[in-house]
């Protein structure tokens, strides 16, 4: 159980039916399509729908209260004692629960934000933290103003850690879940380029990052990429700690070794071992050791919860692919920084000599979408053998590639069938083939023409 109705009286004083019963709250059910026994239904003007059009159905799935905006008509059939509490906008009560809920249980708020490699360093921290405290995190990518919330009405009153992934594609976002989450740690991952559109500059999507301090509990921590000059300032802050590969770090981290499957690095004279490939994943992992040392977790301690490691799904997904190639499905999002970053994994691979990249469009990069396309064949040489793209702008990847390596095979494809027929026709066991591309792009649907 995470709360009883008669406790949302404290916080929603307009209220109708047996709201000062002791009922008892399980969950939270914002979608009437899906079973929540004992839910609190909390219905969101959406896109698509608006929920309240759905309370007699969220019944019939288990709802035993309701939130409920009031310049919404309540049905007239709705059973007088149902517990319904009347409110300005059920997002914004939705986030005023999880405060409530979070001060209730009380655990260890840790945030994380950053343009890339939060669901990462998130998963990767909930699974170091885990090892010593009773953990809950994120699921998958639910960051927002919605997910967020949800996320904490999910865990269980025993939690003692939470970890919670931050996601914004404008100002003023990563303000409104810090100060719901007001987070013992931030981590700051990196600044890319996600969402410039929104942002108009990396100095803008820098300050917004940087909204997550607003709810920071100043006896904490802000741990920041320490190798990104527009954070730079920040370092002078006592209760920042910088992670990087940099002189003059906190955490200066040495990398030892890459593999295909894992990375050996040192910070100081202690080693560790990530199973992991690529170089920013080692600062992922070193935002996280920075984190369990404040924690009091012990360097063994941080080793387990590396070799514990639970990924969320298309963040460097394997998949046997047609022939006994090697399919890498990295698709769930894209930015350049990330193309770049897992381009330059692929192109270290040992395993498989023969690498083929399919890339598609990165969205929300504004007037600079070309050119940011463009720079992502900075990152292309020649042990890349094939360069595939699709959308409307990923064409630029593959033409300046065209341009500066005649020795690629590229071709520019509008549909995705045809570029899966095309791809599968060379698959073969010495070739391993990279999908990315925009969240938008749902790049993944060709792992159907890959993989038997
Ligand atoms: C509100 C909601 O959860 N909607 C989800 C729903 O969308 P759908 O179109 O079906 O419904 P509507 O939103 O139009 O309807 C409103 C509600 O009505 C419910 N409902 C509908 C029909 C019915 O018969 N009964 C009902 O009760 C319905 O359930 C709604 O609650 O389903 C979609 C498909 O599964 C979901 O995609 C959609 O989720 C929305 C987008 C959402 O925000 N979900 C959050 C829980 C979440 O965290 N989603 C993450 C992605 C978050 C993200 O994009 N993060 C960005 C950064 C932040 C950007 C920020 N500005 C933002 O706006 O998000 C990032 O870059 O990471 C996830 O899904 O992974
Ligand atoms: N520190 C990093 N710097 C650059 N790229 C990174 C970093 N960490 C992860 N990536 C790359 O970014 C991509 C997405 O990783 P992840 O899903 O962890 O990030 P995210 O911030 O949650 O992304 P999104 O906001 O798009 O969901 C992957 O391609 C991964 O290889
Ligand atoms: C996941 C979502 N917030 C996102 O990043 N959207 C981009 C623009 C996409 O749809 O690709």
């Amino acid at each position: 159980m995470i709360l009883e109705v008669k406790e949302l009286t404290k916080l929603f004083t307009k209220h109708q039916g047996a709201t000062e019963d002791h009922i008892r709250i399980h969950s939270v059910m914002t979608d009437s399509r899906k079973t929540a026994k004992q839910s609190l239904f909390v219905p969101i003007v959406g896109e698509n729908f608006d929920a309240h059009d759905f309370l007699g159905e969220a019944i019939k799935q288990g709802a035993v209260a309701a939130l409920w905006q009031e310049d919404k008509p309540l049905p007239r059939l709705t059973p007088t004692d149902f517990p319904v509490f009347f409110v300005k906008d059920t997002t914004k009560a939705l986030q005023q629960a999880a405060s409530y809920y979070l001060k209730k249980v009380d655990p260890i708020v840790v945030g994380i934000t950053g343009s890339n490699g939060k669901t990462t360093t998130k998963d990767l921290v909930a699974s170091v933290l885990k090892t010593k405290y009773r953990t809950h995190k994120t699921a998958g990518n639910f960051n927002n103003h919605i997910g967020l919330p949800l996320t904490v009405l999910s865990m269980d009153p025993s939690t003692e850690a939470v970890v919670l992934e931050m996601g914004m594609d404008r100002a003023g976002e990563i303000s409104v879940l810090s100060s719901l989450a007001e987070p013992d740690y931030a981590i700051i991952t990196n600044i890319g380029e996600s969402h410039i559109e929104n942002l108009g500059s990396r100095e803008g999507i820098a300050n917004a990052k940087l909204e997550i301090t607003e709810g920071l509990n100043r006896d904490g921590a802000l741990i920041i990429d320490g190798d990104e000059a527009l954070l730079k300032d920040q370092q002078a802050e006592k209760w920042t700690v910088s992670c990087g590969f940099g002189q003059h770090l906190d955490y200066q981290v040495t990398i030892l070794s890459l593999t295909d499957e894992s990375s050996r690095f040192k910070i100081g004279e202690q080693v560790y071992e990530l199973p992991m490939p690529g170089k920013h994943n080692v600062k992922n992992a070193t935002f996280v050791i920075a984190l369990a040392e404040k924690l009091g977790l012990s360097a063994e301690e941080i080793q387990q919860g590396f070799r514990e490691l639970e990924m969320s799904a298309m963040r460097f997904e394997k998949h046997e692919g047609h022939n006994g190639a090697l399919i890498i499905n990295d698709a769930y999002n894209a930015s350049p920084t990330s193309m770049k970053a897992i381009i330059e994994v692929v192109s270290q691979l040992t395993s498989k000599s023969r690498k083929v990249l399919i890339l598609g469009d990165m969205f929300e990069l504004g007037e600079q979408s070309e050119t940011l396309h463009e720079s992502v064949a900075t990152a292309i040489n020649e042990k890349i053998q094939a360069v595939y793209t699709i959308g409307n702008h990923s064409n630029r990847i593959s033409e300046a590639v065209a341009a500066h390596s005649p020795a690629i095979k590229t071709r520019h494809f509008t549909d995705k069938q045809t570029l899966g027929h095309h791809v599968r026709n060379e698959l073969a066991a010495d070739t391993v083939v990279l999908i990315k591309a925009s969240r938008g792009m749902k790049l993944e649907e060709i792992l159907k023409d890959l993989v038997d």
